[in-house]
């Protein structure tokens, strides 16, 4: 059996707006996507590295992975338009031999390895797995414009998705191609691709943690910054 990571750094970060993409800001004593590689490249789960990276990086990451410091990285491929497509981009070079794939945002640096094996562990029951985290606010539904309450969700069902996702490479790729097939890049995650297009197949849900945050929006690097230096070891 073999695990490859797919690590996404496909995006320009339009909405941080630092002027160049998140991945390459520094981080602690790192940068973002060096934090990922590091967490990711010390996970017994994980056997091999695909980066995908934002096609005007293409070199500069290569550089990066090519000083022999990121042993576990396979490859490094351009990513496309949308997430859905760099996840894609990644399933073209993976060999069909492989048989465990994890899907993360580089945008989370903050995850830890326990979260990563956690996934991974649990695709010994489910096809698909998802880490999530339960909100503390009452979470409601808005009208189409946003300016009006639709609906109050049931909290207790309610979860927040993050990454990394993990799959058995069958349920990935199908769910993948079944996407193409349909002219359909509206999920916002891999999880989502295989809800939509393999609604048959049982996608397990792990406890995700507060602290693997998503670096969106402007102050959202300072957050994670004071995370890290919060912890006494660099990756838990
Ligand atoms: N075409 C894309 C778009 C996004 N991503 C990756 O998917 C993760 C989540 O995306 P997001 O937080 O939206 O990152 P960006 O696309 O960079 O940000 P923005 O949407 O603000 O431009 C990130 O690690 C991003 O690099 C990707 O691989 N390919
Ligand atoms: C995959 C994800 O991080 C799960 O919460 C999220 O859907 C990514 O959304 P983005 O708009 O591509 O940042």
């Amino acid at each position: 059996m073999t695990t490859v990571a797919v690590l996404l750094a496909g995006g320009t970060g339009t909405r941080l707006g630092a002027g160049r993409p998140k991945q390459f800001l520094p981080l602690g004593p790192h940068t973002v996507l060096e934090q990922c590689l590091e967490v990711f490249g010390g996970c017994s789960a994980v056997d091999e590295i695909v980066l995908v990276m934002e096609p005007d990086h293409l070199a500069e990451a290569r550089r990066l992975v090519g000083g022999g410091a990121h042993p576990r990285v396979a490859a490094v491929v351009a990513g496309g338009a949308t997430r859905a497509e760099s996840t894609r981009q990644a399933l073209a070079v993976i060999g069909e031999d492989v048989t465990h794939l994890l899907v993360h945002d580089v945008a989370r640096p903050l995850v830890s390895r326990a979260l990563v094996e956690a996934c991974r562990t649990a695709l010994r029951e489910f096809g698909a797995v998802t880490p999530v985290v339960a909100p503390a606010d009452t979470v409601v539904e808005a009208s189409a414009d946003g300016r009006t309450l639709e609906r109050v969700l049931v909290r207790d069902r309610v979860r927040r998705v993050q990454t990394p996702q993990a799959f058995r490479a069958e349920v990935l790729r199908a769910a993948h191609a079944a996407a193409v097939r349909e002219g359909d890049d509206t999920a916002t995650d891999d999880c989502g691709v295989v809800a939509r297009h393999l609604p048959d197949v049982t996608i397990g849900l792990v406890d995700g943690e507060e602290t693997n945050l998503k670096i969106t929006l402007p102050g959202d690097l300072e957050l994670a910054e004071r995370l890290l230096a919060g912890r006494s070891p660099v990756v838990p």
